[in-house]
């Protein structure tokens, strides 16, 4: 990972900067489904390693940290949530680390890479993060379930479209994957594809309650088939969200469907992580697995309420030499 220094580090390029060309689907390849193979032993070793390494360490590891930073997805998906804790999300999104600590690393201009919210908090998002180029991101379709009337879903994603958000995330129907029945996975999620419209889409798997690694495998598959923007681990609601092993199926699916279709497909690990180091394996992984392209916010996102606080406080360590209280980082 030592190959950038605290100054490439500090370019976080937004969706609309890189230009990658939006995956558009494919029909749904049965025999490529069926063949979907995930071994879990395999994986769950070579998992195993991943946390063990060698980590960057001084000017490379706030390099990284900022990178990670850039390719958070502030979240808040809280059933209190107010328009005056979105604001101060949205606030602290623009100016994710104290600004004397971004000039000291020579970060200035550094954002989160979008504010994750529920459909109604949206407006309140979009004015608030005007002018920054900081896209919000809903979740839609019945969020953290998925189970509403599939026309209100639908409608749900039209109506967070329309109140600005450039980012949909949605939750699939887990019974699709359970009960093998792939071809109603994919036509739910194409039609979910085209009421996003221009917004991309993330879908989000909840992989905690997929049953197996293999139905993971397949079922990131079947979404990226029918024109996922993302494939995403969890909601942050289910009982197990993102875990490295599932992490390298779905980085291996994404890497699959770049082989086939030339395609690139971003990933989102969601749900539970909330420590700077946490950040850089997952960063390390997808270097490794995927390589230097995937590590840019407009393919690599972490879906995360509190990783943010954790990560200021690592770069405030690295020029201060001292740690603040993490009750200072509250917001992130
Ligand atoms: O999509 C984002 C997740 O809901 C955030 O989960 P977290 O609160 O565990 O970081």
């Amino acid at each position: 990972m030592q190959t950038e220094t605290a100054a490439t580090a500090q370019l976080p390029q937004t969706i609309a900067e890189q230009h990658e060309p939006r995956n558009p689907g494919m029909e749904l390849d049965m025999d490529w489904v069926m063949t979907a193979r995930a071994n879990r032993s395999a994986i769950e070793r070579r998992a195993a390693t991943l946390p063990g390494r060698r980590s960057v360490k001084k000017d490379y590891q706030a390099a990284w940290l900022a990178r990670a930073i850039s390719c958070i997805d502030l979240t808040t998906l809280a059933g209190d949530d107010t328009e005056g804790r979105v604001r101060r999300l949205c606030a602290k999104a623009r100016q994710p680390v104290r600004a004397d600590l971004l000039e000291a690393l020579g970060m200035q201009g550094l954002t989160t890479g979008a504010v994750c919210v529920y459909h109604d908090m949206v407006d309140t998002a979009v004015e608030a993060l005007k002018g920054s180029g900081i896209p919000v991101a809903a979740v839609s379709t019945g969020f953290p379930a998925g189970l509403s009337p599939f026309h209100l879903r639908l409608a749900e994603i039209g109506e967070s479209v329309k109140a600005g958000a450039e980012e949909i995330d949605i939750v699939i129907t887990r019974r699709h994957v359970l009960q093998g029945n792939w071809q109603a996975l994919y036509d739910e999620m194409k039609a979910f594809s085209a009421a996003c419209g221009e917004a991309h889409v993330k879908a989000i798997l909840a992989t905690g309650e997929l049953g197996t690694l293999q139905n993971v495998a397949k079922a990131s598959l079947v979404c990226m088939m029918a024109g996922a923007d993302f494939i995403k681990t969890s909601t942050g609601k289910e009982s197990v969200n993102a875990t490295l092993p599932v992490s390298l199926v779905m980085i291996r699916a994404i890497r699959d469907y770049h082989q086939r279709t030339g395609y690139r497909v971003g990933y989102k690990p969601a749900g539970g992580i909330s420590k700077a180091k946490d950040s850089l394996v997952y960063l390390s992984l997808i270097k490794e697995e995927l390589g230097d392209r995937w590590l840019r916010p407009d393919l690599f996102r972490f879906g995360a309420s509190s990783l943010l606080g954790d990560i200021e406080r690592q770069l405030e360590h690295h020029v201060t030499g001292a740690y603040s209280a993490s009750w200072r980082h509250a917001a992130g």
